[in-house]
Parts: structure tokens; sequence; C-alpha cells
């Protein structure tokens, strides 16, 4: 990957979405990607916690030209009657790929155990990579920092590079 990554956030929030309560959580995943990662943000949305507007979301973004390498959402991961972002996700993921959250899990344990309390999805959407982060800012930047060293190796292999052709990251 040469090219900077392109993100896309959504944040899923019922009292967001009704302006109740600010976002904190979305902006601070952008700051978090250009900053990391130069990346360029696409979009960023805030809807409520409905499946069908969630789904329906993901798939205009990765169905878009030119699509986010990246899709981000936060929040709607727990356990609460209204979290169904890991449902919403679940129904339109091309490939799933539990295992980044796995990691994330367990990196984030040394800090807490809530690491736990998220029931979030990750996998390919189209030719985008869909990871559902906890909704708290702190819950969501300590999700993507866990595995922020290894996103941008996935995203050179969804776009069929080849491990020699790696630009970031790990040089082994
Ligand atoms: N987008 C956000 N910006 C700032 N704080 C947030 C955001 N989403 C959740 N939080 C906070 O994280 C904590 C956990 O909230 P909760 O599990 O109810 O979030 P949620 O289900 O993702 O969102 P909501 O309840 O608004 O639909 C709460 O303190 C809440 O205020
Ligand atoms: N790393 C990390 N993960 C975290 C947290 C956290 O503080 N740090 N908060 C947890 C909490 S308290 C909840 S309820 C779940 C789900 O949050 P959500 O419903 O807002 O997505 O994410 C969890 N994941």
């Amino acid at each position: 990957m040469i090219t900077p990554f392109r993100v896309a956030v959504l944040t899923c929030s019922d009292r967001c979405s009704r302006g109740e309560s600010e976002d904190r959580s979305g902006p601070a995943l952008v700051q978090f990607v250009r900053e990391k990662w130069s990346a360029e943000v696409l979009a960023a949305a805030c809807l409520p916690d409905d499946a069908d507007l969630i789904c329906r979301q993901i798939l205009t973004w990765a169905e878009g030209a030119p699509p986010p390498d990246l899709i981000l959402t936060t929040g709607g991961t727990g356990l609460g009657p209204r979290d169904v972002t890991p449902e919403a996700t679940r129904r339109i993921l091309d490939r799933p790929w539990p295992a980044i959250l796995e990691l994330a899990r367990l990196r984030c344990l040394p800090q807490t155990p809530l690491a736990y309390l998220s029931r979030g999805e990750a996998g390919v959407v189209r030719r985008s990579l869909v990871i559902n982060l906890p909704g708290s800012p702190r819950g969501a930047l300590e999700t993507l920092a866990a595995i922020a060293d290894v996103i941008p190796h996935a995203i050179a292999m969804l776009h069929g590079e080849g491990h020699e052709q790696r630009a970031h990251g790990d040089p082994r």
C-alpha cells in the first residue's frame, strides 16, 4: 500500500443520532486514522441502533467508487437490547475475519476485561475491511490501537498485494 488508506467511520448510537449526547467516538477515530496512517477519511456518519440502516450504510460505502479500504463502526456491540451492530454486520459480511477482534480482546485484556463485553464482528464486505468497535471513546480507541499494527498488512492483502510488496509495518 503506497497510497494512503481510505477510511469511513460509522457511529451507531441512539442517543448521539438524536442529538441527546455528543458523538465523541466517531471524531476520535477519524483523528486516530489521520494521525496513525495519514488516512483519507471519505465519510463519517451517525445512525441509530437500527440494523437495516446500519447494513445499508455499510453497503453504500463498500459499493461506492472509490470504496473505503477500511470501514470502522463504533457502538452497539454490547449486550443491551438495542445493540445490533454485530448482527447487522454479520448479515452483509462476504468473508468473516473474527481473528482480528480476538487479537484486540487479548491485547486489551491486561488493561481491562471489559474488552470481552464487546460482541464486535469483523470481515470483508466487497473490497472493504469492516471492523466493529465499542461505543465509548476509550473502548473504541483502545481496541483500534490494539490491532493497528496488523491493519496495513491486512489491507494490502485484501487488494491482492503479496507479502513482498508490503510498504507498511513489519518487514518479516
Ligand atoms: N459515540 C459516542 N460518543 C461518546 N460516548 C459514547 C458514544 N457511544 C457510547 N458512548 C458512551 O459509552 C458508554 C457505553 O454506552 P452504551 O453501551 O449505552 O453505548 P451504545 O449502546 O454504543 O450507544 P447508545 O446507548 O447511545 O445507543 C456510555 O458512557 C456512553 O455515553
Ligand atoms: N478495550 C476496551 N474494550 C471495551 C471497553 C473498554 O473500556 N475498553 N468497554 C466495554 C464495554 S463497557 C462494553 S458495554 C462493550 C460494548 O460497548 P458498546 O455497546 O458501546 O459497543 O465494549 C467493551 N469493550
